[in-house]
């Protein structure tokens, strides 16, 4: 088995200076085939309130840029354990929702099919609804932690299926996830009304309100969330709105008394030993951010999930290269 190849060397090259792919790492097209890859989905059009998480994935591998390739919080170098690479975006169509959300479904699967497992940078949530089919369609119903502000299992907007607040409750439908060990994280702020909790509750979701992070504690909420995970396959969706506003200003639907990204990233790191098998990060709106407050956040979150990912490549047996 040949060394993975890692990120441009900053003692050598600034960090600075260069095209900016995810964390300075190769593309996808340069490596051939990788344990982990980053994948880009600029795609916004399933919005109700601000724009521009288009961007999102742009602002992201930007902001990557600062990100070293030991992770101390994991204690892991995760781009020499294993072969991380960028993949670049999904080319998906703005002005049909249907359309981009098969086009991300397919680009996932094709990607996966080798035994590639993906960070996804979105785009707004909408998105997580094709990337749980790819996952499912590998790995059967998942295991779900949702940090998000919202619950993100409404039925429709204004008629429509396919948005950013609406694919949690699709992928309920669908069968795509397993409805023992699903959960909510940083749920706060104003509902459409006390029936949302309880369409919510129904669908099987537990809820670790944003208030229930801070009451309880990450050490004792972590051990929590790993009692309902198990040993299932398990998928991680992040909204980067689920950081307070203060943590992520950069996003389009933001709500007040929120995470810190410390708290957030402690959570995460705390999966250590879970059966990862994909995730994302998603809703950065650059257009609203400040001296890069949110993308950092998000970039960091990005690392901790390849990390996670890297760890559990590394502890895999080997397999058929093809
Ligand atoms: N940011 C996400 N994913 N969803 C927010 C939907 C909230 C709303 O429009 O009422
Ligand atoms: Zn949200
Ligand atoms: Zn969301």
């Amino acid at each position: 088995m040949t060394e993975p190849r890692g990120p441009v060397d900053s003692s050598r090259v600034p960090r600075f200076a260069g095209p900016a792919t995810f964390a300075r790492l190769p593309r996808l097209d340069e490596v051939g085939r990788a344990d982990v890859a980053v994948l880009g989905v600029p795609f916004d059009s399933g919005v109700s309130y601000r724009p521009g998480a288009r961007f999102g994935p742009a602002a992201v591998r930007e902001a990557s840029r600062l990100l070293r390739p030991y992770n101390p919080g994991l204690d892991v170098s995760p781009f020499a354990v294993a072969q991380v690479a960028d993949a670049g975006d999904v080319a998906c169509n703005p002005f049909d929702i249907g359309e981009a959300v098969e086009t991300v479904e397919r680009a996932a699967a094709d990607l996966m099919a080798p035994g590639t497992r993906l960070v996804v940078v979105g785009g707004d949530h909408t998105i997580a609804l094709p990337l749980l089919r790819a996952a499912a369609r590998l790995h059967g119903p998942v295991a779900l932690l949702h940090f998000d502000a919202h619950l993100d299992t409404w039925d429709t907007y204004f008629g429509a299926e396919y948005t950013h607040g609406t694919p949690f409750r699709r992928a309920v439908e669908e069968g795509l996830l397993d409805t023992e060990a699903l959960s909510h994280v940083g749920t706060r702020g104003p509902l459409y009304g006390k029936q949302d909790l309880d369409d919510d509750r129904r669908m099987g979701f537990g809820v670790v309100t944003s208030a229930d992070v801070m009451r309880r504690g990450v050490d004792e909420v972590t051990a929590a969330l790993r009692d309902r995970i198990g040993d299932r396959p398990l998928y991680v969706s992040v909204d980067i709105d689920v950081l307070d506003p203060a943590h992520a200003p950069g996003t389009g639907t933001p709500e007040a008394g929120g995470l810190t990204s410390r708290e957030l990233l402690e959570i995460l790191r705390g999966l250590a030993g879970c059966r990862l098998v994909g995730g994302d990060v998603v809703e950065v709106a650059p257009a609203y951010d400040h001296a890069e407050i949110t993308s950092v956040a998000a970039s960091h979150v990005a690392y901790d999930l390849v990390s996670l990912l890297a760890l559990g490549a590394a502890g895999d047996p080997p397999r058929e290269r093809t």
